[in-house]
């Protein structure tokens, strides 16, 4: 399908300005109501009642939006704003929030993504790099697949002398239920290149250690 039923235009305002009610999504909509009228029954629930009247629709919307990843291509958007430029130091993005669904439960991961690549010949707009995330993060995953997603594609599209990948979550999967613990933080990383060389992770991983104030 096309970006522009993904687009960011704010006129559409149902999902948060992404994703345009269009037949195609229309469709899925009214699919997915069905679905969720369900399980609403099925956990015991009255879907007739007031305030779930409407919750069918907002549970469609809402799983679109945080699925909608599966309708974007990172490649397209790297290569909308690659410029060539001569610098070739490391270019790190940290901090960056990521949202994402685990494939097992479809229950919520979240932390941070921290991203670095060595230009060779081109750099790529600095908002593209959180997009990519993005991209990746908004299909149900796990953390390991969404870290080495996010680093071929930068380097297969910019061809760096390196990329560095690092993201940190935490799982609800692990907190809300099943083993129960609160406070556990996964840690995965991938690199290419240079960044598999020592001396370049440490810096990197220094950089990403480091606060701005
Ligand atoms: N490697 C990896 N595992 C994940 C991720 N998200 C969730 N999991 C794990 O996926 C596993 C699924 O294991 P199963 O034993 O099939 O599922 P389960 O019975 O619900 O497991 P428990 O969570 O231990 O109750 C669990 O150990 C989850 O913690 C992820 O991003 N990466
Ligand atoms: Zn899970």
């Amino acid at each position: 399908m096309s970006d522009s039923q993904f687009s960011q235009d704010t006129d559409d305002d149902d999902f948060g300005g992404y994703i345009k009610i269009d037949r195609y999504n229309q469709e899925r909509i009214d699919s997915l109501k069905t679905d969720y009228h369900n399980v609403l029954t099925q956990i015991g629930e009255d879907p007739g009642r007031e305030g779930l009247l409407k919750t069918p629709e907002r549970v469609a919307k809402a799983m679109l939006y945080l699925t909608h990843g599966y309708e974007l291509n990172a490649e397209e958007i790297l290569n909308s704003a690659k410029f060539k430029e001569d610098y070739s130091q490391m270019v790190v993005v940290k901090d960056i929030e990521v949202y994402s669904m685990c494939e097992h439960h479809m229950l919520p991961f979240f932390g941070k993504a921290h991203v670095a690549y060595i230009p060779n010949g081109h750099v790529v707009g600095l908002s593209k790099i959180p997009r990519v995330v993005d991209v990746f993060a908004r299909r149900l995953q796990v953390q390991e697949r969404l870290t080495n997603q996010i680093r071929d594609c930068i380097q297969q599209t910019l061809n760096p002398i390196g990329v560095g990948v690092v993201i940190e979550c935490r799982h609800l999967c692990m907190s809300m239920r099943g083993v129960q613990k609160q406070n556990s933080v996964t840690t995965t990383s991938a690199f290419t290149g240079e960044f598999l060389k020592e001396k370049t992770r440490t810096e990197f991983l220094n950089l990403i250690s480091s606060k701005l104030s």
